[in-house]
């Protein structure tokens, strides 16, 4: 298990290195004199010129667009309270993080000394100008609730409050999807809230606004109880003040349905949570220590769903699954303010995505096997990519309906691409295949279904509508695992190739089997005792045109999974040879190499074929393959032999198809440096075009290639894809993950909707 955390961590973690945790970087060349004079005097003046004369021109030549202001006075700093603006500041430049890494928002934090609401007000106010909108933060009510409301008022930019309205936000969505598990009804359900200060407020009001019952409501303060006895309350505190007689804490949480902590740590015992009502829903939102420690809640109440404000516990209701969309949402259509309708459209946005098949990344992130909708799980993860491309559209969506969006969108599709490109995700390739894949689904066979990440890839797979899976193997097996992991199956063809039920099929099978391979090293006996192997079996679903595609080779090592395939599809009529090729995601765009899996040590015709493969593939992508042959020699500098197979190889490619794009042999880094092509190798076909397309001399070559790409680079790497078979047969690398699966299976029926295209279909 990881080591805990302590306080040095911490305090190394800020200081080591440049002190804090943010810089400003430019974003612009300013290598040269030439940017430099561009970049400030004299070339600044002429887009200062153009904003002189429309002040709207500021959001094209300026940042301001992007660029959110994070403001406190450190009075309510987390659960840690007015510990004042300087020591607020690691909140705020951690806010400032959270924007960039999570939404690609710039942010200056500010820390202001005033607890002055006029002079706050008239500071932010006056900052207008820098800003495309503000995040307050850490601001103490009820001074927080003046600022908030003048500032909304006095400004034309979003402003939000975020311990206010993130907050009432995210819990809202936690509270849904927890009283939806739990089938309470939420204008039924006996609410305690403790805490009574700008997030719980913020909070009651969206409760109620969503059909929480005020009768049901009791809020507590460092008081004790906000009742209608009470002298002296604030408007606000009187429109939830409850009628009831109860007094103390312990006392409401008898039978309550709900709680809700927005106040400091460990004011609530086991006891409490004990009291509380069947399915209690606990909020422990309190930073950094929640109202009542997880595991002590957890250890109370084995049947409570239990949220902290914490990382470090399942449910994490916390804000930052907010900001970042919520402002990317509004920054986007250039709101002027963020309204009750967008956030309303966060709370449904997040509460959805929850009940999606969570991707492989974020069981990754958090170490998970397998996160699913239910007690544990009720709200996304923080690191869940997907937040950023379902909630900014839902937010932005929401102002254009209300009014309030000043630069609508218009192409929903693009805007989503343009979020995930923000965040370095941009699969393109894989985005165009799946869309694909999913106009025509193809029934594709999962011969290691026993597996979980083979059982979970073929729930996203269907779940998606890119494939109908059939799955191979044990058929309570199947079931167990899919019941234990929270997999629905629906309708999902099972079959057990040993079972008594397939015997007739298998001997049916096995017939046909023997008529192909009786001269090629298979007796009778054999071929029908082979047909128990789920890959054989597989791959004859295959070949009779039962399925279309075969998923295999998660389990087991390539040539016991190439060899079925091979024995029982074959090659592609024209093909001599089966070759792997690889998919890197680069951010230049996807990168293909081959061959990475098959051949070990090609022949210059036989890497000429590899070449062809290749190509043919990448085309089927509607890519045009510009090829680079690689070698440690560019064109004839090193004489040696290998060298000039290579070169041999390419001239029979241009014999072969002349149209190809394609040179070599050539190093890599000449292959991608357009500057040194143009001085020293200017005829080459390669001058001019992006290469997209690697051909390795040897096996040797490609596999360590991709290797290192993938792990010491970090790119995204799919493959390896089989070339040259006559059915889509696709074999994994071990250990391949749910993500990379369900990319192969998009590759699939790709695959199988263009081979069929002249058979079957
Ligand atoms: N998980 C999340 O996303 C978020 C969590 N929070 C957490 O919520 C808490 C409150 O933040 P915020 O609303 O911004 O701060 P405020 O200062 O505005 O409010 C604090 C509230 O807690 C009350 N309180 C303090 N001590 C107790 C106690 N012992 N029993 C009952 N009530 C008590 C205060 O009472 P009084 O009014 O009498 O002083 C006040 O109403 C913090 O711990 C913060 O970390 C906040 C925002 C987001
Ligand atoms: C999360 C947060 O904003 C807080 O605890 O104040
Ligand atoms: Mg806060």
């Amino acid at each position: 298990m990881a080591r805990k955390q302590n306080k040095q961590d911490a305090l190394d973690y800020h200081a080591l290195g440049r002190p804090g945790k943010i810089e400003v970087i430019p974003t612009k060349n300013t290598k040269t004199q030439w940017d430099l004079s561009l970049a400030y005097s004299p070339g600044v003046a002429e887009p200062c010129k153009e904003i002189a004369k429309d002040v709207e021109n500021v959001y094209k030549y300026t940042a301001k667009g992007n660029l959110v202001a994070v403001i406190s006075n450190g009075t309510a700093v987390l659960g840690l309270g007015d510990i004042g603006p300087e020591a607020g500041k690691p909140v705020m430049e951690g806010k400032a993080v959270l924007f960039k890494i999570f939404a690609d928002i710039d942010v200056f934090d500010i820390e202001l000394n005033t607890k002055n609401v006029d002079e706050f007000v008239q500071v932010v106010k006056a900052m207008e100008p820098t800003f495309g909108g503000i995040n307050l933060e850490d601001i103490k009510s009820p001074e927080c609730f003046a600022i908030e409301e003048r500032l909304k008022k006095e400004l034309r930019i979003p402003i939000m409050h975020d311990d206010q309205h993130g907050t009432a936000i995210i819990s809202s969505a936690a509270l849904l999807n927890a009283l939806e598990l739990v089938k309470k009804d939420i204008d039924k359900v006996n609410i305690v809230i403790n805490g009574a200060g700008a997030a719980a407020m913020a909070c009651v009001k969206l409760y109620v606004s969503l059909g929480a019952n005020k009768e049901n409501i009791i809020m507590f303060d460092k008081d004790g109880v906000i009742n209608t006895t009470r002298p002296n309350l604030s408007d606000m505190h009187k429109q939830f003040a409850t009628t009831s007689t109860v007094t103390e804490l312990a006392e409401a949480l008898k039978g309550a349905d709900v709680f809700v902590g927005l106040s400091v740590g460990n004011v609530v015992t086991p006891n409490m949570i004990k009291s509380m009502a069947d399915n209690p829903i606990v909020f422990a939102m309190a930073n950094p220590d929640p109202e009542i420690a997880y595991d002590l809640a957890v250890a109370s109440r084995p049947d409570v769903i239990m949220c902290t404000g914490r990382s470090d516990h399942p449910n994490q209701v916390n804000n930052v699954l907010g900001f970042p969309y919520i402002f990317r949402g509004a920054l986007d259509v250039r709101a002027t303010q963020i309204n009750e309708e967008m956030k309303l459209a966060a709370v449904h946005a997040l509460a959805e995505l929850a009940k999606e098949s969570v991707p492989d990344i974020v069981n990754l992130a958090y170490n998970e096997r397998n996160l699913f909708f239910g007690p544990r799980y009720i709200i996304p993860k923080p690191l869940d990519p997907r937040l950023l491309s379902h909630v900014a559209p839902a937010v932005a969506k929401a102002a254009m309906d209300s009014g309030v969006a000043q630069q609508p969108i218009t192409d929903w599709d693009a805007y989503v691409e343009v979020l995930n490109k923000r965040l370095g995700l941009d699969n393109q390739l894989f985005r165009v295949i799946g869309t694909k894949a999913r106009q025509d689904p193809r029934k594709v066979v999962f011969a290691e279904a026993d597996n979980l990440k083979v059982l979970k890839a073929s729930q996203v797979v269907r779940e998606e509508g890119i494939a109908y899976p059939i799955l191979l193997g044990n058929e309570l097996r199947i079931r167990n695992l899919a019941a234990e992991n929270g997999i629905e199956l629906d309708d999902t063809v099972i079959i057990d190739p040993k079972s008594d039920e397939m015997s007739e099929k298998r001997h049916h099978f096995g017939e046909l089997f023997f008529k192909k391979r009786q001269r090629k090293g298979f007796n009778q006996y054999e071929a029908k005792k082979v047909m128990r192997e789920r890959n054989y079996f597989g791959c004859m679903l295959v070949e009779t045109g039962e399925a279309d595609a075969l998923i295999s080779g998660l389990t087991r090592n390539y040539p016991d999974t190439i060899r079925p395939a091979l024995h029982v599809i074959g090659m592609e009529p024209n093909a001599k040879r089966v070759a792997g090729m690889y998919i890197i995601n680069t951010k230049r765009g996807p990168l293909f190499l081959g061959d990475t899996t098959v051949n070990f040590n090609p022949t210059a015709e036989e890497l000429a074929e590899i070449t062809l493969l290749v190509a043919n593939e990448v085309r089927q992508f509607n890519i045009t393959p510009r090829i680079a042959m690689l070698s440690y020699s560019s064109f004839g500098s090193s004489g040696t032999a290998e060298a000039q197979l290579v070169a041999k190889a390419r001239d029979i490619v241009k014999q072969k198809d002349p149209t190809l794009i394609v040179d070599g042999e050539i190093q890599a880094a000449m292959a991608f440096n357009q500057e040194i092509l143009k001085d020293s190798y200017p005829f080459s076909e390669l001058l001019g075009q992006e290469v997209n397309t690697l051909i390795f001399p040897n096996l040797a070559a490609g596999n360590i290639a991709y290797n290192l790409l993938q792990e010491v680079a970090g790119f995204d790497a799919i493959g390896p894809v089989l070339l040259g078979m006559k059915k889509p047969v696709h074999i994994l690398q071990l250990g391949s993950t749910v993500r990379s699966i369900v990319n192969m299976v998009n590759i699939a029926v790709v695959d199988a909707q263009h081979k069929c295209c002249d058979g079957k279909k």
